[in-house]
């Protein structure tokens, strides 16, 4: 079905960490309960009182703009359908994620995505790829990265915690030496105010791993599903705070629990460009997730068998990028 209009009455819970990181026992638990009734519900909440900097979030979020308004030829020169491992630039068009309408249009989105230095190796791992027009990106970019990531470990903790586990529960898997991050800045380009209708940004989508961090600017246009009304919901920006929304890998871990939900970006009808930036923490390849088991009920069983994170992010790659889109070396 069809989910109907946006309606305003669902609002996406913002939880403050601070007191969490200043070692606070009581914020603790209050943090700990805000995120399971947010995961629970609406598998979405944002974050403040985080300690990525706004100064590392600013010169990111220029650096990114700068980066997208290279002409497209300089761009195509980092394009990912060079890398041998899923890194760099993606035209508009490139990637389409919707999942309820086989007949959407592409994503009205380009996209840059970095992961770890490596060397190149398996499935996803190896080097990135920079403009070289614009030698200074690298390091703004790595040094956000890193950050983030950073914040990713305290939110899988904090997770941790929220389920009644012990706090380094997940910790072998955010924290994976050999783990699989994706850093992907996203540029939104204006729906105008006399266009018919507004863009389809991204389309209605679920993310494949386990949790997703997103930092957007304040143009607005991120919706989330609510599952029981089938109606789209905003969630509305907070400059600084972090998205942070529970995925696949997550829902599988917790027997649905914790949901992975459905999101999509609107572009609003307005005349200035969007930036929005996604970290996901997908842990290593060969690691495999299966039902937690105190998230099982008496009586119940795992709703979805044993995964390998490798074999999971291949499937749900060659999903988005399908036909005509990036080719994935294996
Ligand atoms: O740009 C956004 O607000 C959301 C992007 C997104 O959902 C994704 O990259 O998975
Ligand atoms: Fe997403």
């Amino acid at each position: 079905m069809e989910p109907i209009e946006v309606a305003e009455q669902v609002s996406i819970p913002v939880v403050d960490i601070s007191g969490y990181l200043s070692g606070d026992p009581i914020a603790k638990n209050r943090v700990a309960k805000e995120i399971r009734d947010a995961y629970e519900n609406q598998g979405f909440l944002q974050v403040i009182g985080h300690k990525v900097s706004s100064d590392i979030q600013n010169r990111y979020l220029a650096a990114v703009t700068e980066f997208f308004a290279l002409p497209l030829s300089e761009k195509e020169k980092v394009a990912q359908s060079k890398s041998k491992c899923n890194r760099g630039y993606e035209r508009i068009g490139g990637q389409k994620l919707d999942e309820l309408d086989e007949d959407a249009t592409p994503d009205q989105k380009e996209g840059f995505s970095i992961r770890q230095e490596r060397p190149l190796g398996r499935f996803l791992e190896g080097p990135n790829q920079w403009p070289e027009t614009l030698p200074h990106l690298k390091d703004i970019f790595m040094e956000y990265f890193d950050s983030v990531h950073q914040l990713s470990k305290i939110m899988f903790r904090l997770i941790a915690l929220s389920l009644g586990l012990a706090e380094d529960h997940f910790d072998y898997f955010a924290s994976d030496p050999n783990g699989i991050c994706l850093c992907r800045a996203h540029h939104y380009p204006p729906s105008p105010k006399d266009s018919d209708s507004r863009t389809r940004g991204v389309g209605a989508h679920t993310d494949f791993g386990a949790l997703t961090l997103l930092l957007q600017d304040t143009v607005g246009g991120l919706e989330v599903l609510h599952k029981p009304t089938s109606t789209w919901h905003a969630v509305t920006p907070i400059q600084g705070a972090y998205v942070v929304n529970i995925g696949d890998l997550m829902q599988i871990w917790t027997n649905n629990r914790y949901k992975s939900t459905m999101h999509r970006v609107i572009s609003p009808l307005s005349d200035r460009d969007r930036y929005s930036s996604a970290f996901f923490n997908d842990g290593a390849l060969d690691l495999i997730v299966e039902c937690i088991p105190t998230c099982l009920k008496p009586g119940e069983k795992p709703m979805y068998s044993p995964v390998r994170v490798e074999d999971h992010c291949i499937k749900r790659y060659q999903q988005s990028y399908g036909a005509g889109g990036t080719t994935i070396t294996v």
